[in-house]
């Protein structure tokens, strides 16, 4: 890499000790002026969303994510009022939790116990682990964020006699997720069962009038936080579904907000060089052909980023993940996200990436402060931050050297700033990329096929209980299908006996047989 294309690609922004630097994408001759015009219309989308257009034409909303961090930008009196008494609202919140004027039936809250999915867990996550402080935060975090009994029960034993001092946030934006409806249940089960009221213990982040903001009010939970329709799952960190965790743990949620808002002036840049966001989704662009032809490895070579592949994973892939284009053309665009952490995954995937199918490019996440105080040397002079970045520099050499192309951020150390900033800047360069390949990147109209066909599965398992309880002699999968006249779903039914009778208390026997075709099942 030679030093004038490292200067010429390297876009350093000294006030927020933050560097993008994307001399290592290969950009070909005329990319940049190709791209001039599709670029500049994505800037002035971004202009007219900020200012309140319908940019979700599919549910005929505003997408507001960039208010939430600078209430002044709302569209009117009303919702910039909102943002602000809302933040207000969470930070009294908090600091009525930790003085002990909102409490649990057993003294002070200590735990706090997240309850939500995607959009509504993978933020509160990445935030947690970025930064918290096991220890020393004003809370302790757990999560529900699945339907796994098994799951609940890890996460129950932990806490376990302490249920009176932890206070329970359920987040559904829509109110109506069953994964989160079940881990509410299953908390309200383990609370009654330790002799305590859970509407005591609970807080809702939810939408206004949503099934469960009704439960809250009826059942009486301490508070409720408001979700905005304008405000998508995947870009509410810095709404109420990130700020009420993050507030409770006792982070810095102005530090967040104001990252952010950092972020958010350096990304309305109109001269696209020297916009960060831009040229992220501008590499993007020529990394994957515009077709999302390359996954993106994300790598952050430290361990409170670990969680932002994850975060970002739904971020990028249900903004851009989709079938349609604006004009109603089928596109099915995309861009694949994974990734852990360096070093360690160094010893796990990087061979790979180095030697084997050129389908990714990698995203180097470096902190160059490597901890509070200083390190011991582990060898020679070197500390074990050294040999972090070493290992960060060489990697990123070793897959250039065979045609990998890869981008590096730089942030000094992990703050609520950075972490507001980084947010802000790929929920940015998301929202210019879904305009560079013509996308809705504010719905997600394929998740709902998944949930709908689950529901349908518990349809077919209704009827599976209800033919076995009348039938005189045990069934194959093949009878019962038959008898439920869906002959065409005898695979479903299949797999539905075989876990049913997998769990003794569900009520199956099951009579088994070499050939699956003679396997019976009968209501024991
Ligand atoms: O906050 P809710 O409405 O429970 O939704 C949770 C998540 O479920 C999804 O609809 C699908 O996973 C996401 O878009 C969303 O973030």
């Amino acid at each position: 890499m030679s030093w004038d294309r490292f200067k010429e690609f390297y876009l350093p922004f000294e006030s927020i000790d933050f560097a993008l630097d994307v001399s290592r994408v290969d950009f070909s001759d005329g990319f940049f002026e190709e791209m001039q015009p599709k670029i500049s219309a994505a800037m002035t989308a971004m202009d007219e969303l900020e200012a309140g257009a319908i940019a979700n034409p599919d549910e005929g909303r505003m997408v507001g994510h960039y208010w939430l961090r600078n209430a002044a930008l709302a569209p009117d009196a009303t919702t910039s009022k909102e943002i602000t008494d809302t933040v207000a609202r969470i930070k009294d919140l908090a600091e009525k939790v930790h003085s002990g004027v909102i409490k649990g039936a057993s003294g002070s809250f200590k735990n706090l116990l997240c309850i939500g999915i995607g959009g509504s867990a993978l933020g509160p996550q990445f935030v947690a682990q970025a930064l918290g402080n096991p220890g020393k935060d004003a809370l302790r975090i757990f999560f529900f964020d699945n339907t796994d009994p098994d799951g609940f029960d890890i996460v129950l034993k932990q806490l376990e006699g302490q249920l009176g001092e932890t206070l329970a946030v359920v987040t559904s934006k829509s109110g109506g997720t069953p994964e989160t409806r079940n881990g509410m249940v299953e908390a309200e089960h383990a609370w009654k069962a330790a002799g305590l009221s859970f509407a005591q213990h609970a807080i809702a982040v939810t939408g206004d009038g949503s099934k469960m903001d009704k439960h809250a009010i009826a059942e009486g939970w301490i508070d409720r936080f408001p979700m905005w329709d304008w405000v998508g799952g995947r870009t509410s960190e810095l709404a109420p579904v990130g700020l009420v965790p993050a507030a409770l743990m006792g982070i810095d949620i102005d530090g967040m907000l104001d990252g952010a808002k950092t972020m958010d002036e350096l990304t309305r840049e109109k001269d696209f060089k020297k916009n960060p966001a831009a040229m992220l989704s501008l590499s993007w662009y020529f990394l994957t052909g515009g077709k999302g032809e390359k996954d993106m490895v994300i790598l952050p070579y430290k361990e409170r980023l670990a969680l932002f592949s994850k975060y970002l994973q739904q971020l990028v892939m249900e903004s851009l993940g989709k079938e349609l284009d604006l004009d109603g053309k089928v596109v099915n665009q995309g861009i694949a996200v994974y990734g852990n952490k360096g070093s360690t995954d160094q010893h796990a995937y990087v061979q790979q990436l180095r030697d084997g199918v050129l389908n990714f490019y990698a995203t180097f996440l470096e902190v160059k402060r490597e901890r509070d105080g200083a390190s011991p040397a582990v060898e020679d002079d070197f500390t074990a931050g050294d040999f972090l970045q070493g290992l960060m520099l060489g990697t990123r050499d070793a897959l250039y050297e065979k045609g990998r192309n890869s981008i590096t951020i730089t942030v000094d150390s992990v703050t609520p700033q950075v972490v507001g900033m980084l947010i802000a800047l790929y929920e940015r360069a998301v929202g210019f990329y879904g305009s560079l390949v013509n996308v809705n990147a504010y719905h997600q109209p394929g998740v709902e096929a998944g949930k709908k066909a689950a529901a349908g599965t518990l349809e077919i398992r209704k009827g599976i209980l209800s033919t076995l309880a009348g039938a005189a002699n045990a069934m194959t999968a093949e009878e019962i299908a038959a008898a439920l006249n869906i002959s065409e779903n005898t695979e479903t039914v299949f797999k539905i006996c075989e876990n049913l009778a997998a769990n003794p208390q569900k009520g199956v026997t099951r009579s088994p047989s070499i050939d699956i075709s003679g396997i019976k099942y009968s209501a024991s």
